[in-house]
């Protein structure tokens, strides 16, 4: 059986393709149910890893596929709810969460069968719980604090349930010492490790 996700020679060079390589020959396999923490030094490509499986960075050679097919195939909107990524600094995306949160239930809601409902819990709901107040999903991103974007995003990629792979980058990075520990107690209950995989870009 394939893996869930398999990254394949992924060679990616900075400045569109012209400069140095960030990553070279990448190699990564991921069964269901497996948690992998991706280690290495800043600037070593580790975001720019993330980004290219979420198919959101374009890179210059290799294949990444999420259960044995390819993002064309299933289409890249479709691919992009099935592989999620939440940002280290969502701050940056536009708008507000409420209408973020919107857009992604008015397009789930056109093709939802019971098997895409059973791994759901509302976003807003699992975000109360780590701290974050119902009216903060009406502010602008950019007025969120660091911690409480981080939050709202990674309730958003993690409560709708929709997605097969979930790319955390630095997902706790602005939280306070008790807010990182109450997220990631939630979230190991939510997704229950089967195994753990490190690996290493250099
Ligand atoms: N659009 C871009 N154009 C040119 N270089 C880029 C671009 N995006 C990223 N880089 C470079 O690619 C390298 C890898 O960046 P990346 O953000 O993936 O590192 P990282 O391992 O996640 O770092 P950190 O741990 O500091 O967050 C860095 O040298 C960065 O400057």
């Amino acid at each position: 059986m394939a893996p869930l996700l398999s990254v394949k020679r992924l060679s990616l060079r900075r400045d569109e393709g012209e400069g140095s390589a960030i990553l070279h020959d990448f190699n990564l396999e991921v069964e269901e149910g497996e948690v992998v923490i991706i280690k290495g030094p800043s600037g070593c490509g580790k975001t720019t890893l993330l980004k290219c499986i979420a198919e959101l960075s374009v890179y210059q050679s290799g294949e990444i596929l999420l259960d044995g097919k390819r993002s064309l195939d299933y289409g890249v909107p479709k691919y992009r709810t099935l592989v999620q990524y939440v940002p280290q600094r969502p701050s940056l995306l536009p708008g507000t969460p409420a209408e973020f949160l919107d857009t992604i239930r008015r397009f789930s809601s056109r093709k939802k069968t019971q098997e895409d409902q059973k791994g759901e819990t509302d976003p807003m709901a699992l975000a109360e719980k780590w701290g974050i107040e119902r009216t903060m999903w009406g502010r602008e991103w950019a007025t969120l604090s660091g911690g409480e974007g981080q939050r709202i995003a990674l309730a958003l990629a993690v409560g709708i349930g929709r997605a097969e792979v979930v790319l955390l980058d630095e997902p706790t990075s602005a939280l306070d010492e008790e807010s990182m520990k109450t997220v990631e107690r939630s979230l190991l209950e939510m997704l229950p490790p089967l195994r753990t995989q490190n690996s290493n870009v250099s």
